[in-house]
């Protein structure tokens, strides 16, 4: 059974204006609400592609309420910890082609919060795979990931990890199975800076022989990803078109891969999956459709270095 923890979901409230000015009033042309957070993301993709996973985590407030009632009307399972204080607002701002985000600051996690949800993680089963997904709390330590994917791989369950900052320099100590950085967040990781494919392959090649991450896919927006892991190097391309909505490019990549990993065990075709998908969600309103994703496969051209 695959479950994604969101320790910070958001609703993504998504703005288009028609060009944005600073300092004055700016009317939207439209705008629209998501049930957000890097790992509800990640159920949302699976599930349009026929997977089955439980969503986890903390919930608050009308903007809780708002991603519960959205998973239910779906039918993705959820079991969420329940917080006073309500989920963030996440703001997406579009004009033109550029993209402005303004994330929420996140509720409070209270102790007893925080051991209801550590209760449920510690009834999760053997041969589980668990997605820790997005950015920490600032309630809770910086170390949180790192402990949590301790405390799982314990339980003979595997770690699939995506965050950045502090929060990943931590995690990665304890040897997830697989993480997804972008190439900022690479650089940002080891304090270096990443110009070049061959200064991705060798800090990814570092992730994953000293940290032991059987899976490193280091993302690159339009310029596609970088894969290291246990069957090689490999370059993907990203297939070419208009960039529509990029907010949960990253996440779909995240599921596309677990999706083909589950079916297939092959490293190269998960993550031409994963890299199809991330592109077909960056080229719709919203997260991709498995249909979107597969339209796009044969142009994601993979490469072996
Ligand atoms: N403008 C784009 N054109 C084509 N593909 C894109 C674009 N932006 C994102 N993608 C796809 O989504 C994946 C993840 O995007 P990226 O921006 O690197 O992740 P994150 O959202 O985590 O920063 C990329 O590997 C690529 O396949
Ligand atoms: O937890 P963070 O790092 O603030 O990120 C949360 C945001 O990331 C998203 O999950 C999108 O992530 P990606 O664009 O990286 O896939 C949004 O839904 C959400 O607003």
């Amino acid at each position: 059974m695959i479950y994604t923890v969101t320790l910070n979901p958001a609703v993504d409230y998504v703005v288009q204006v028609e060009n944005f000015e600073q300092d004055t009033i700016n009317r939207s042309k439209s705008d629209y609400k998501e049930a957000g957070g890097k790992g509800i993301n990640v159920s949302r993709v699976l599930d349009r592609f026929g997977g089955t996973s439980t969503a986890l985590g903390f919930v608050g407030g009308f903007t809780g309420k708002f991603i519960t009632d959205y998973l239910t009307e779906v039918n993705i399972p959820h079991n969420f910890v329940s917080l006073e204080e309500d989920t963030r607002i996440n703001v997406k701002l579009k004009s033109g082609s550029e993209e402005t985000e303004v994330n929420g600051k996140s509720p409070l996690i209270s102790e007893q919060a925080y051991n209801q949800f550590i209760e449920k993680l510690q009834g999760l089963s053997q041969g589980d795979m668990v997605v820790l997904a997005g950015s920490l709390p600032s309630s809770l330590p910086q170390n949180t990931y790192q402990t949590l994917t301790t405390m799982l791989n314990k339980q003979g369950i595997s770690v699939i990890l995506d965050t950045s900052g502090a929060a990943l320099k931590e995690a990665i100590k304890a040897g997830p199975a697989f993480i997804k950085p972008n190439n900022h967040e690479l650089a940002d990781l080891f304090g270096e800076e990443v110009n070049t494919d061959e200064d991705i392959i060798m800090l990814a090649k570092r992730l994953h022989q000293e940290n032991k991450i059987d899976h490193v896919l280091v993302s690159m927006a339009k310029e596609g990803a970088i894969y290291v892991g246990a069957s090689g190097v490999f370059k993907l391309s990203a297939p070419v078109g208009k960039a529509i909505n990029s907010v949960g490019a990253g996440d779909s990549a995240v599921a596309g891969f677990i999706y083909k990993w589950q079916e297939t065990k092959n490293a190269e075709e998960s993550a031409k999956y994963a890299v199809a998908s991330g592109s077909a969600t960056a080229f719709s309103k919203t997260l991709c459709t498995k249909e979107e994703a597969e339209n796009l496969l044969k142009e994601v051209e993979i490469t072996k270095l």
